[in-house]
């Protein structure tokens, strides 16, 4: 019975790759360091040339070490870190809009970004679109320094792994209107003995995304989103709340960010198709939850119908916003390896905002030289909600929407993604790869990185069971450097791992379960079961 279980860093230095491509700093290049970590990029005009025939392109100004007496400063008491960083805001010519997805270049459809507005004239997609050029002012040596300069620190807003990439991601947007509870820079996880027990690896990685103020990635989307819909309200645009269709976590973080900016919000959940962990996030944030007995993509199409009718501000991945916020984890983990490119980033994919999110992430610094290439993207969905999968297997052909059945790995349990042409954009752009897991595989996958010590979700044991199949089959070596993407945190499904553990699930076998022992209060029994377990022969 499930209920029978109830009774009773400094990250390690990766071996060095000489294959590995790496845009290394040359301090040469980059003559002038002098610049404060809380202030958005400025130039300093005495590095630029006078002579008309050479380009004039800015030098930029790199943090240094803060000196003693800088170091000793605080900001006056009666100040808060809001205010603090008011007086620090600087003029910048950074900035950015929705173009349609993929445009053709000739192509000047384009909106505000304080315009609502979640599909192009034609119907297609959006993209957000930063001004380039504007970003390129400054080499890839400016942007690694003043991202690494960032981190750890709790200035206001860059103290989030996401607003640390601001200029990268909502350049425009006052730093007082953004929602944000210090999202992002989540541990990139060395799984030394998952690789090396399970696959032989030597550099597998785990990126936690999960492990977040709601225990998903969606934070990293969703305080973009909601900081944005702070300044619309602030504009006074019509936004009387904002809503969202959920498998439990876009609700989880919808909810979260909404009440901390006390902004109403709306959640649509499939009847008794989520955890009651993620059920109980957005009641226990006061959302107006409604509980729709249809799975997820029904919900999904009912949420689009009511926010075009009422002025409810869309906050699932149609919506391009979010993107821009769940691009920083790319972002991050090439920071953490000191902007060296793994060779595979997995991820698992539903609705398929996150593997595009991923690639804009990874090619933005490829296009503004913090590095020279990308990684290989691998999406790994459940086989009973395999749509991209399919698409893929029949060599991109058209692509057919699926009725999802049930899976354990329930958050991605979606038939109909909204994000497929961006999903099949970045797979094809990244030499990407598509892999699927049966129930019993992910089950596995999930109780094996448990029992090294993880405590992941079942998404991320589908895309653990992608990274089995593509390790047995060859395609991934022993020593390519390759990162996991763990999207949920695992204490949200923990009735999925009470069923495997006590080997409740019809049809499987449960290998790695490993159910608690019935023991009688009595020391003789307790030595022989210990006896047993530890193969000591008892002394007489
Ligand atoms: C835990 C978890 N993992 C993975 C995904 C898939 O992300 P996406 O919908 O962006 O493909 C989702 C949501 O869909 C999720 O909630
Ligand atoms: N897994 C998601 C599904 C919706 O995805 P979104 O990224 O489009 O919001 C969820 O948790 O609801």
């Amino acid at each position: 019975m499930a209920s029978s279980l109830f009774h009773p860093s400094p990250l390690p230095k990766p071996t060095p790759h000489h294959h590995r491509a790496t845009t290394k700093i040359n301090h040469r290049q980059t003559p002038i360091i002098k610049c404060t970590s809380s202030s958005s990029p400025t130039f300093d005009s005495s590095s630029l040339t006078n002579n008309a025939t050479t380009p004039t392109t800015p030098v930029p100004k790199s943090p240094s070490p803060e000196s003693p007496a800088e170091a000793k400063h605080r900001r006056p008491a009666e100040e808060n870190i809001r205010e603090e960083a008011r007086r620090h805001s600087s003029a910048h010519n950074f900035s950015a809009r929705y173009v349609p997805f993929n445009s053709l270049p000739h192509s000047n459809e384009s909106y505000s970004l304080d315009e609502i507005v979640y599909r192009s004239r034609s119907g297609s997609l959006l993209d957000v679109q930063h001004d380039m050029a504007a970003l390129k002012q400054f080499d890839g040596n400016y942007w690694r320094s003043l991202f690494d300069s960032r981190v750890g620190k709790t200035t206001w807003p860059y103290g989030s792994g996401v607003w640390s990439k601001k200029e990268w991601v909502l350049p425009e947007i006052d730093s007082d209107d953004i929602v944000s509870a210090f999202e992002g820079n989540s541990n990139l996880f060395w799984a030394e003995r998952f690789g090396k027990q399970f696959l032989g690896m030597n550099d597998l990685w785990v990126k936690h995304c999960g492990i977040s103020h709601t225990g998903s990635f969606k934070d990293l989307g969703m305080t973009v989103l909601v900081s944005q819909v702070n300044r619309l309200r602030k504009m006074k645009r019509p936004v009387v709340g904002v809503g969202c269709a959920s498998t439990g976590d876009t609700s989880a973080a919808l909810s979260a960010y909404c009440a901390a900016a006390g902004i109403p919000s709306i959640v649509f959940l499939p009847a008794n198709r989520i955890s009651i962990a993620q059920l109980v996030q957005p009641i226990a944030n006061g959302a107006f939850v409604l509980s729709i007995d249809t799975d997820f993509d029904g919900c999904m199409k009912l949420i689009r119908e009511v926010t075009s009718e009422l002025p409810i501000y869309l906050a699932n991945s149609l919506n391009s916003l979010r993107l821009e916020g769940q691009e920083t984890a790319a972002i991050e983990i090439l920071q953490q390896f000191d902007w060296e490119v793994p060779d595979w980033v997995i991820i698992p994919g539903g609705n398929l905002g996150n593997i595009y999110a991923f690639y804009k992430g990874f090619k933005i610094c490829e296009e503004l030289r913090l590095v020279d290439r990308i990684p290989r993207l691998v999406c790994a969905q459940a086989a009973n909600a395999n749509p991209l999968y399919l698409h893929y297997k029949s060599g991109w052909g058209e692509f057919k929407p699926v009725k999802a059945n049930t899976t354990f790995a329930s958050a991605i349990q979606i038939g109909d993604p909204v994000s497929i042409d961006r999903a099949v954009f970045a797979l094809k752009n990244s030499n990407g790869i598509v892999e699927e897991a049966t129930e019993e595989e992910l089950m596995d996958a999930m109780a094996q990185a448990d029992s090294t010590g993880m405590f992941i979700c079942p998404h991320t044991g589908v895309a653990l069971t992608a990274l089995i199949k593509l390790r047995n089959s060859g395609v991934i070596g022993p020593t390519d450097r390759t990162v996991v993407v763990s999207t949920a945190h695992g204490l949200k499904f923990t009735q999925s791992k009470i069923d495997y553990h006590s080997k409740e699930i019809k049809d499987m076998a449960c290998r790695y379960a490993n159910p608690p022992v019935q023991v009688k209060a009595s020391y003789g029994t307790v030595m022989d079961v210990l006896r047993d377990y530890l193969k000591i022969t008892p002394k007489f």
